[in-house]
C-alpha cells in the first residue's frame, strides 16, 4: 500500500486584482511532497514562491483547488479547524528567525508546544533533544541575542519541528545568512528532517543548496515544472 503524501496542492489557482486587472499567480498548480522528502522550490522573484507557501500554510485560501495535509483535505475547513491543522501539523522557517527576544532558545521551542496543549515537562524533554540534534545543547539557556545568526536560524528550525509536524515550510531560510553560515544552516535543516522523517518545501534563490534537494521544481508561468537548467 502506498504512503499517504506528507502534503498535496491539487488545482490550485491564486488570483489577484491588480491594479484593477487580474493577475493568475498560481494556475492550477499540482504538487505532492512525501513523507521524508525535501523538495526545493525556485523560481524568480515575483514567480509566486511565497503566495504558494502562504497557501499550503493554510495562511491564505486558494480561488479554486485545494490542500491536503496528511491526506485531509482542507479546502472545506473552517477557519477554527485550519488553525488548529495548521499549529499541529505545518512547521513554518522564514528568512528572519521571528524568535521571542525575552525568551531561551529552549522555551523559544518549548512555548509552541504548550500552546498545542502539550504539558511543560514533556514539552521541555523535546526541546532539550531538538536543540542538541542541531548542536546547541550548551546554548539552551541564552536568549537569541547572545546567538549568532546561524544559531537564531538553527532555533527556529528546531521550533518548527517542536509540535511533530507532518510538513516543514521555509521560504528562503538562508536568505539573511553568509555563504558559509548559509551551508551550515541548510545542512541542519536537511540532516533533522531526513532524520524524523518529514516532508519539507523549502523556497530559495541559492540553486546550489536547492540542487542537494531530493528535487528541485520550479516556479514558471503560473505553474510548478521540475527544475531543468
Ligand atoms: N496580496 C496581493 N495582492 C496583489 N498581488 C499580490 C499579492 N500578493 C502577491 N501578489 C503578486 O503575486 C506575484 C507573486 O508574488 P510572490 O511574493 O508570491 O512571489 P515570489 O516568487 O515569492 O517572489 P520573491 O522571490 O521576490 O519572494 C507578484 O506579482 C506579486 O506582486
Amino acid at each position: 500500500m502506498s504512503e499517504t503524501p506528507a502534503f498535496e496542492l491539487r488545482r490550485v489557482v491564486r488570483r489577484f486584482e491588480q491594479a484593477g486587472r487580474p493577475l493568475e499567480v498560481l494556475r492550477g498548480v499540482d504538487l505532492i511532497v512525501q513523507p521524508g522528502e525535501l523538495v526545493a522550490l525556485v523560481g524568480p522573484s515575483g514567480a509566486g514562491k511565497s503566495t504558494l507557501l502562504q497557501i499550503a500554510g493554510l495562511l491564505e485560501r486558494p480561488t479554486a483547488g485545494d490542500v491536503l495535509i496528511g491526506g485531509h483535505s482542507c479546502g472545506t475547513m473552517g477557519d477554527d479547524a485550519r488553525t488548529g491543522m495548521r499549529r499541529h501539523s505545518i512547521g513554518f522557517v522564514y528568512q528572519f528567525h521571528h524568535l521571542l527576544p525575552e525568551f531561551s532558545a529552549l522555551e523559544n521551542v518549548v512555548l509552541p508546544q504548550l500552546i498545542a496543549g502539550l504539558n511543560r515537562k514533556e514539552a521541555e524533554e523535546r526541546a532539550h533533544e531538538l536543540l542538541a540534534m542541531v548542536g546547541l545543547a550548551e546554548r539552551e539557556d541564552h536568549r537569541p541575542a547572545r546567538l549568532s545568526g546561524g544559531e537564531q536560524q538553527r532555533v527556529a528550525i528546531v521550533r518548527a519541528m517542536a509540535n511533530v509536524p507532518k510538513l516543514l515550510l521555509a521560504d528562503e531560510p538562508t536568505g539573511n545568512l553568509d555563504p558559509h553560515t548559509a551551508e551550515d544552516v541548510f545542512g541542519h535543516l536537511t540532516r533533522i528532517c531526513r532524520a524524523v522523517r518529514l516532508g519539507a518545501l523549502i523556497a530559495t534563490h541559492n540553486l546550489e543548496l536547492a540542487a542537494r534537494m531530493d528535487r528541485v521544481l520550479e516556479m514558471r508561468d503560473g505553474l510548478v515544472v521540475e527544475y531543468s537548467r
